[in-house]
């Protein structure tokens, strides 16, 4: 019987030796606990990621989609310049007068007056754009009734009983109004990047706003290294498509999908998937929402609409685009940490089973063999909070 047990014995310990060393724990902390510093990293950099998998998706985007207003620019538009076509009829233009002199068109500072008049209720970057310059050319604005806005056309209100429309090209076009004597003088304001509102009172094209926002001082370097990382970066907009090509030859952008109606975004990010890219689509507006769902990673600046946040998977808390290129870097380390680890776990079990099968190791040391490996993963993950972003915060 005591033969029996003592012949048993080494067999019985070698088969324990073997358990033990084939408990794969090490293999399963090399993914969770890369991801997390990984994330606490992107955290520490301003860059917040929802989920693991967007961490991982992020290494694999090969085209990057900006969105124009509020991204690549600064979204603070200003009025630059004010033209009036048309007396407006049945409107007492007003006149500043000073020593004597007559400043400033008193048809254009009506012609504003009414736009901002008409725009009060819009949440629109542009609509604001108009307001702040009449308050800055002090001008009383009057109360607008009937007020709607078309996203991605413009607005219409009536304002002292007069109905103003306030938009794009084509908005001003459909409401049957001609502009063809001025598509000149539009184009070339379009042509230095401003984006160009129209306005028609009482069926009549009265004007336009020309309204200039600045390029972020880092959204030309940001596009630079992308294009260095072999990602195609493209810009989307709703705005037409002159101005989207001043714009983007300031940056240095290619590929531009100009004149994209709001409804339309989420189906131009889809159609760039059904190309095979793995899009990642950064914006801040409401309108944005839909194509951030839609691309593989939605990136939302964090100065953004709450709900272009609540759709995206990564937030970045610095409104700077160098964050997409550090968000890439830091994903890509993360990656690379995680290969490592499973790399270096799979190894540490494999060699060692033999070696346990084989009786030459105890299960004791076979236990610690197994925690080593553990502690080793756990300390090469740790080597990932070294990450600093290239750019630095
Ligand atoms: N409230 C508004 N007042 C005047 N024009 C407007 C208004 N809303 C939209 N428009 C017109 O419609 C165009 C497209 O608007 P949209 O909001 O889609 O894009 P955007 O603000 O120009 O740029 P982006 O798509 O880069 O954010 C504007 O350029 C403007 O001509
Ligand atoms: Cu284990």
């Amino acid at each position: 019987m005591t033969a029996f047990f003592a012949g048993l014995t080494p067999a019985f310990v070698s088969a324990v030796a073997v358990l033990v060393i084939a408990c794969p724990c090490a293999l399963g902390l090399a993914t969770p606990t890369a991801v997390m510093v990984g994330t606490g990293k992107g955290a520490e950099h301003g860059i917040l990621i929802k989920g693991a998998e967007h961490l991982q998706a992020m290494r694999e985007v090969d085209t990057v989609v900006l969105d124009k207003t509020g991204t690549i620019t600064k979204g603070e538009p200003q009025v630059t310049d004010v033209t009036a076509f048309n007396t407006i009829q049945g409107s007492l233009p007003v006149v500043k007068v000073n020593r004597g002199r007559q400043i400033g068109g008193g048809a254009e500072e009506e012609l504003i007056r009414l736009m901002a008049s008409a725009e009060q209720a819009s949440e629109h970057p542009l609509g604001q754009a108009l307001i702040k310059e009449a308050k800055k050319r002090n001008l009383p604005l009057s109360e607008a009734r009937d007020y709607s806005a078309v996203p991605g056309h413009g607005i219409r209100a009536e304002v002292e009983g007069k109905v103003v429309y306030v938009g794009s090209k084509q908005w001003i076009e459909r409401q049957q109004v001609d502009i063809s004597a001025h598509v000149g003088q539009i184009e070339a304001l379009e042509k230095e990047g401003k984006s160009i509102l129209l306005a028609a009172i009482d069926g009549q094209l009265a004007g336009c706003a020309a309204v200039a926002d600045t390029v972020k001082e880092t959204s030309a370097q940001a596009v630079h290294e992308l294009q260095a990382m072999g990602i195609e970066v493209v810009m989307m907009t709703g705005d037409n498509r002159r101005t989207a090509e001043a714009i983007a030859a300031k940056v240095g952008i290619e590929h531009v999908l100009a004149e994209v109606l709001p409804e339309r975004k989420a189906d131009e990010v889809a159609n760039l998937k059904r190309q095979k890219q793995k899009v990642a689509m950064v914006g801040d507006g409401i309108n944005d929402a839909p194509a951030l769902a839609t691309a593989d990673v939605g990136i939302a600046i964090g100065t953004g609409t709450d709900v272009a946040i609540e759709a995206a998977d990564i937030t970045l808390m610095r409104g700077d685009l160098l964050s997409i290129v550090d968000s890439i870097q830091l994903s890509r380390a993360t990656m690379r940490k995680i290969k490592q680890n499973l790399g270096w776990a799979f190894i540490y079990n494999v060699a060692l089973i033999p070696v346990a099968a084989v009786g030459l190791l105890s299960p004791i040391l076979a236990g610690a063999a197994m925690a080593m490996s553990s502690v080793s993963v756990v300390a090469n993950t740790l080597l990932l909070n070294r990450w600093r972003p290239r750019h630095g915060s």
